[in-house]
Formats: C-alpha cells, sequence, structure tokens
C-alpha cells in the first residue's frame, strides 16, 4: 500500500507518517512546512528505519498533487492533515483559513479524481459540533453540528459537506471524515513531538514552555466559564492513540468494497478542565506552571468530549493512554528538543546531501511547480 500523507510533516501527520511506516506502508509526506520542519521527516525516518518519501508543495497547487499522484508509484489512498488549526487565528485572519482549509482540499479532490485516487481520510475537528448543549454531552457523531464558533470550524464543516455531496454524486468514494478532539502528547522516544513556530497557540505546548522556563507565566483563558472549576473543558487524546486511529481507518477503509462515508469521532470520551491539564501536568513533571487566569478567548467555547462508541465499533480502535502519559510524554520531548525542530534549519536536506532521507525521494516542488 502507498498512502500519500499531506501535511505528513506536522504534529500529527509525523506521528501518524511513522505508524504507517511501521505498519509496512510505503508513505509519500506531502508538505508546504508553513508550520513545521523537514526534520520532523529526517527523524521519522530514523525511527522507522524505513524510506519515507519527501515532496515540498503546496495542496492548492494541483500540479504539485499531479505529479505526486501520476508518479511511477500509484498511490491507494490520501491522509489530508494539511491545513491550518488554530481557533484564535482564524478570528484574526478567516480569509487565509478557508483559502488554505477549504480551497486546498477542493484542489487536492480535483487532483485524486484526475488520478482515479478515491480513498481519502479527512482531518476534521470536534469545533463543528460548535458549543454543544450539555443533553449532547459526550458527543455522538449524530449530534447537530454546524453551527460553528470559529473560520476555522467553519472551513472544516464546509469540507465535511463538501465530502458528503461528493459521496452522494460518486458512491464510489471511500471517505473517513475523522472529528479529532485535542491531540497532545509525543512520540515515547522524545524524538517527534509538537514544535510551534513561534508562540504556541495550544494548551498543552504553552503548558510545556512555561514549566521549562521558555516562557513566564500561562494564560488561562476563562475563569468563569460554567464547568466545574470555571476553566475550559476539552477530550485530550494522545498522538500516538491519534496515529494508530488513523492506520485502523486506513484499514477498514481498505476492506470496503463498495465506497463509503465514514464520519467518526476521535477521543478519549473524557472531558479536563484547563486547570486539571495544568495540575496533572505539575504533578507528572514535578514542574511549577504558573498562571493568571485572563478573559476568554475569541472563538473559545466552554466544553465537550466525545463519545467515542462509534470508532470502537467500526475500527476496533480506541485510546488506551492517559492524561498522565500525554504530559510525560509531552515534557520529555519538551526537554529534549527545547526549541523544537528549530535549531536544526530548513536547510537540513540540501540537495544531494548524505543527509537527505535519500537523494532521490526529496522533490522540491514550489507552488508553481517550478524546481526549487
Ligand atoms: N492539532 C489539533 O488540535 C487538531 C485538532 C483537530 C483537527 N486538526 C487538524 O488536523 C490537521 C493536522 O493538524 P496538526 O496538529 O498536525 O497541525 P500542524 O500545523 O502541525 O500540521 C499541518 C501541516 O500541514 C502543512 N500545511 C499547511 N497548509 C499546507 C498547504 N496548503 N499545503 C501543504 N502543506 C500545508 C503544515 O506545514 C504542517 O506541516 C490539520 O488539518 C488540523 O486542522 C488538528
Ligand atoms: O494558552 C492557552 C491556550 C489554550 N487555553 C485553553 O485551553 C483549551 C484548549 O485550547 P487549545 O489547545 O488552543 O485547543 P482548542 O482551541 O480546543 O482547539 C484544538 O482542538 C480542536 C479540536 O477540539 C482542533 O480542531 C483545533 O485545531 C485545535 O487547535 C481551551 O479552553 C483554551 O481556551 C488556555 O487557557 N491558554
Amino acid at each position: 500500500m502507498h498512502v500519500l500523507v499531506t501535511g505528513g510533516a506536522g504534529f500529527i501527520g509525523s506521528h501518524t507518517c511513522l505508524h504507517l511506516l511501521e505498519n509496512g506502508v510505503d508513505v509519500t509526506a506531502f508538505d508546504n512546512f508553513c508550520n513545521s520542519s523537514p526534520d520532523a521527516l529526517r527523524r521519522v525516518q530514523e525511527l522507522a528505519g524505513r524510506r519515507l518519501q519527501v515532496v515540498e508543495g503546496d495542496v492548492r497547487d494541483t500540479a504539485s498533487l499531479h505529479v505526486i499522484l501520476n508518479g511511477p508509484t500509484p498511490v491507494d489512498a490520501v491522509v489530508h492533515f494539511a491545513g491550518l488549526k488554530s481557533v484564535g487565528e482564524s478570528v484574526a485572519e478567516p480569509v487565509r483559513y478557508y483559502d488554505n482549509n477549504v480551497v486546498g482540499t477542493l484542489h487536492l479532490i480535483e487532483a485524486m479524481q484526475r488520478a482515479n485516487v478515491f480513498t481519502l481520510v479527512f482531518s476534521s475537528t470536534a469545533t463543528v459540533y460548535g458549543n454543544p448543549a450539555p443533553e449532547h454531552l459526550p458527543l455522538k457523531e449524530t449530534a447537530p453540528c454546524g453551527q460553528t464558533h470559529s473560520p476555522y470550524a467553519t472551513s472544516k464543516w464546509m469540507v465535511e459537506r463538501c465530502l458528503a455531496d461528493l459521496h452522494l454524486a460518486q458512491p464510489h468514494w471511500r471517505i473517513a471524515r475523522l472529528r479529532y478532539f485535542n491531540p497532545v502528547g509525543a512520540h515515547p522516544s522524545g524524538r517527534i513531538g509538537e514544535s510551534p513556530l513561534g508562540i504556541p497557540n495550544n494548551l498543552m505546548p504553552f503548558v510545556s514552555q512555561v514549566a521549562s522556563g521558555v516562557r513566564p507565566t500561562l494564560s488561562i483563558f476563562g475563569g468563569d466559564y460554567p464547568t466545574p472549576d470555571g476553566t475550559g473543558v476539552r477530550d485530550y487524546i494522545h498522538v500516538m492513540d491519534l496515529a494508530e486511529g488513523h492506520v485502523a481507518t486506513l484499514k477498514y477503509l481498505a476492506t470496503r468494497k463498495e465506497g463509503e462515508l465514514l464520519t467518526l469521532n476521535l477521543g478519549t470520551g473524557e472531558g479536563r478542565s484547563v486547570l486539571e491539564v495544568v495540575h496533572t501536568f505539575e504533578a507528572v513533571t514535578g514542574q511549577a506552571v504558573p498562571y493568571q487566569i485572563v478573559s476568554r478567548r475569541s472563538g473559545d467555547v466552554p466544553a465537550y468530549y466525545a463519545n467515542a462508541a462509534q470508532a470502537q465499533k467500526m475500527l476496533q480502535w480506541h485510546a488506551t493512554r492517559t492524561l498522565e502519559d500525554m504530559c510525560a510524554d509531552t515534557w520529555r520531548w519538551q526537554t529534549a528538543n527545547p526549541c523544537g525542530y528549530q535549531n536544526e534549519s530548513n536547510a537540513i536536506y540540501p540537495k544531494g546531501s548524505a543527509d537527505s532521507p535519500s537523494t532521490s525521494t526529496v522533490h522540491a516542488i514550489s507552488r508553481d511547480n517550478k524546481g526549487i
């Protein structure tokens, strides 16, 4: 099996590439590195001990995709992680989010269609449930969707709708719309993990940077939510569990003789507040995480967590790692890589370098499809 992983250098993508390689799958990682480093992929290849093909390009550039999808090794499926993911940032930059997340996915679908590749796993999000009424918690996949609170969430919901319409018109497509809850943690080796560029938007990387002294204080956005301790509640899931969920999804789709439109929550089923995360992190690592409670962040909602039963039923998959595991693995990654991948330059793969995954496997394709 040969899988194209868009956004393969990113946080979830890199862990999924590794797990795919470990399962004997051939992988092409496609990324424009707007929020990641090629070094993540070099480390994935080292950990896997197997060759990983890396292509630099943008999903909005159909020509780049066309080159891979019509390359010498036929692609069996696409896992589409490429996109922007910050709820708060999307409120300030909506057009950038719609362009990348919606337009990018449309270009990918078009390129897949032209190459007769009809299996797609799409990174959706629990934010498509909007601000769920308490009676809908824990959230089943059938809970009301689409009353979104940020351009980011709307962009993912728009793609979900598009994929449903695509499947209606062309039922031979095998599509999984995976609604992730809050992925955190890192590979237990401490070699790959979440490496935000600049100030982290997400809670766990911010907490670990405060614990290590890189940043002085965590700002907790809102202490007056209608939750047990007043702080926001989310369903944090270990990125390794999530990676395993993707491989389980691909295995499931590969067994389908007919087309399929699968919609699944990938979460643990447990809601944890921001303060619970902070205190668990402190207990696991022995490090203090000074914090202050500030006003709510635009686009945030008070609380949501998954009903994870459908994924268990369809995939025979469920998350096994605890919040303590998530904190311990994040901390191992943070201490081993205080600056993330940022000390290792993006020029880590100079053309012809012996250090590259394989000089023949790294193709650089710019947005206008001219070699760079
Ligand atoms: N991390 C989360 O909390 C979370 C939760 C739900 C859904 N998701 C979705 O899952 C996907 C992966 O998330 P992540 O946490 O790994 O994010 P990430 O930012 O670490 O990874 C995304 C990757 O996609 C690449 N990318 C972005 N736009 C691209 C483009 N136009 N062309 C090619 N590459 C592009 C980035 O460089 C990055 O390597 C995203 O689509 C995100 O919206 C993430
Ligand atoms: O510095 C921070 C960062 C976050 N939070 C809070 O921590 C919680 C989690 O926030 P964050 O880690 O930013 O995740 P979300 O905003 O819940 O969104 C994440 O999880 C969604 C799925 O649930 C994904 O779709 C998004 O891409 C991903 O960014 C929220 O209550 C935030 O208000 C803080 O208090 N301080």
